[in-house]
């Protein structure tokens, strides 16, 4: 069992039903997946128990079945082991595996709290609200615990949303055959607690995976600034926001970067090029330059006339682009209209309230509304968050839920905004999770408390572990 390993596939629940399908048609059996997805949660409870009293919930569906290979081996082991059980099939994996278990058996009512509790309760079968007698010992008993290890998923959360349907907290989770977009989405990202990846022999295909470490090369002996790419920031009102993502450009591997506005001076590295923008009509003729590789506006654009006029130049040009910040809420319900015919790749950076302001809030979840989002607008989405989903219009997906919480300061979207820029420069189609993947790790290297310019600083570190 592994801590989940990057680039990890992510399967709905249909997707995985449709995997273990494909199992049992090449001839492996549900008992056998059973036992091993049992065997690999046992091994997790044996080593986290440490020989303390063990309490497994065994729920009625195929989530409990693997409960009750869990109780029987952890009972085998030598371990105390009792098993609170909600109903039960009686026919299938699930009864066969409840027929095996021999050891102590209670309602969930009768139940008494352990030091280490087994969920077992449900898994991605999770179809409705948790009521009644369920939702009350799951809460009751896993509150009690010391350690509590769920098995597939914490009970309680949807599958394909991470929406919390009365779900209790994980102190571990053991993921089987695959990720499910519940372990990378909030609420329930939260509450998975440590996520181990329990590979069972389920082939699991999947256009969505986990954000992974990018491999990056060193610039070719050869290369010069606008091999490395030129990248061109739009300032606006607020021009420390351009500045900061344009450090970020040159930090994220820009060989050249650009600041095009009315700022002027002010302070940022003397590496930094000033470009001086009045009108819509200077920023076209500066767009006019071929060198240029990627453009970025948004961060301090400004919600006014000017800036409207900006975002159209932009928005018309031929180049790579990366909208954020205060063009994205210019651009609102108009963005399909606006960016779909763009032939350039487009890459698009909403927080939450960002992307309501474009897209219809829609059913489903955040993954579903991204996909659907990045497929109508034919525009690459970073839908940031604690749970970032990376939506392509081709229907690739990259999902990440491990940033830092001390990125929630001022100044880090912009910084997000230029790494895109300068990785897209050299216009390949990973970019914006590369992108998302080193502002990551530079957040992680920051360690407490950083602000944006500290964020910057550490790009280069974050960079170095990927060459
Ligand atoms: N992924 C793998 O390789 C393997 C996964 N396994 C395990 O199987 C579960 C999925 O099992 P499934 O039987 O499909 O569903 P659950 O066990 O999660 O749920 C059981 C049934 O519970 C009912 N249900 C749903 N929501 C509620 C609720 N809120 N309250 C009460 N009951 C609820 C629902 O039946 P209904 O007919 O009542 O709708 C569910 O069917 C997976 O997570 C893995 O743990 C395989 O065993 C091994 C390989
Ligand atoms: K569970």
């Amino acid at each position: 069992m592994i801590r989940v390993p990057r680039g990890t596939p992510v399967l709905t629940a249909e997707q995985m039903r449709a995997a273990e399908q494909a199992c049992f048609d090449a001839g492996v059996s549900q008992e056998e997946l059973m036992e091993r997805a049992g065997t690999a949660v046992a091994r997790e409870a044996a080593r986290f128990a440490f020989g303390r009293p063990v309490l497994v919930l065994a729920g009625p569906g195929n989530n409990g079945g693997d409960a009750y290979v869990v109780a029987r081996l952890l009972r085998q082991w030598g371990h105390d082991v009792i098993v609170a059980a909600l109903g039960g099939k009686e026919a299938g994996a699930a009864g066969m595996m409840r027929s095996r278990w021999d050891g102590e058996t209670v309602t969930l009512d009768d139940a008494e709290p352990r030091p280490v509790l087994v969920d077992g309760l449900f898994g991605t079968g999770m179809s409705r609200a948790l009521e009644g007698e369920a939702r009350k010992a799951l809460h009751r008993l896993s509150q009690a615990a010391a350690f509590v290890l769920a098995i597939d998923l914490p009970s309680g959360f949807a599958t394909d949303s991470g929406e919390d349907l009365g779900g209790a907290p994980a102190t571990a989770t053991v993921a089987l055959g695959a990720l499910k977009p519940a372990h990378l989405l909030m609420p329930a990202l939260e509450r998975c607690g440590t996520v181990l990846h329990a590979d069972i022999g389920i082939p699991g295909e999947s256009d969505i995976c986990s954000l992974s470490r990018p491999h990056l090369v060193a610039p070719a002996r050869d290369s010069h600034k606008y091999s490395r790419g030129l990248v061109l920031v739009v300032e606006g009102e607020m021009p420390g926001a351009a500045r900061l993502s344009a450090r970020a450009a040159l930090h994220g591997g820009a060989g050249y970067v650009m600041l095009a506005g009315q700022g002027g001076g002010g302070n940022g590295p003397d590496a930094l090029v000033h470009r001086s923008v009045e009108s819509a009509d200077d920023l076209q003729h500066l767009l006019g330059d071929d060198r240029i590789s990627a453009v970025v506006i948004g961060p301090g654009l400004g919600r006014g006339e000017r800036s409207q006029a900006l975002l159209g130049v932009a928005i018309a040009c031929e180049h790579r682009l990366v909208i954020d910040g205060d063009a994205l809420t210019l651009l609102g319900r108009d963005a399909e209209r606006r960016i779909s015919g763009r032939t350039a790749e487009t890459v698009l950076t909403p927080h939450e309230g960002e992307f309501g302001r474009m897209f219809d809030d829609g059913d489903g979840g955040k993954l579903d509304r991204t996909v659907s989002a990045a497929r109508r607008i034919c525009a690459t989405i970073v839908h940031k968050g604690p749970d970032t989903v990376i939506a392509h219009p081709d229907g690739r997906v990259v999902m990440s839920g491990d940033s830092s919480p001390w990125l929630s300061t001022a100044g880090t979207g912009d910084v997000l905004a230029g790494l895109c820029g300068a990785r897209m420069a050299k216009g390949n189609a990973h970019a914006a999770a590369e992108a998302v993947w080193l502002h990551t790790r530079a957040a992680a290297l920051a360690g407490p408390a950083f602000c944006a310019d500290d964020l910057i600083g550490r790009i280069p570190d974050a960079i170095g572990e990927c060459v």
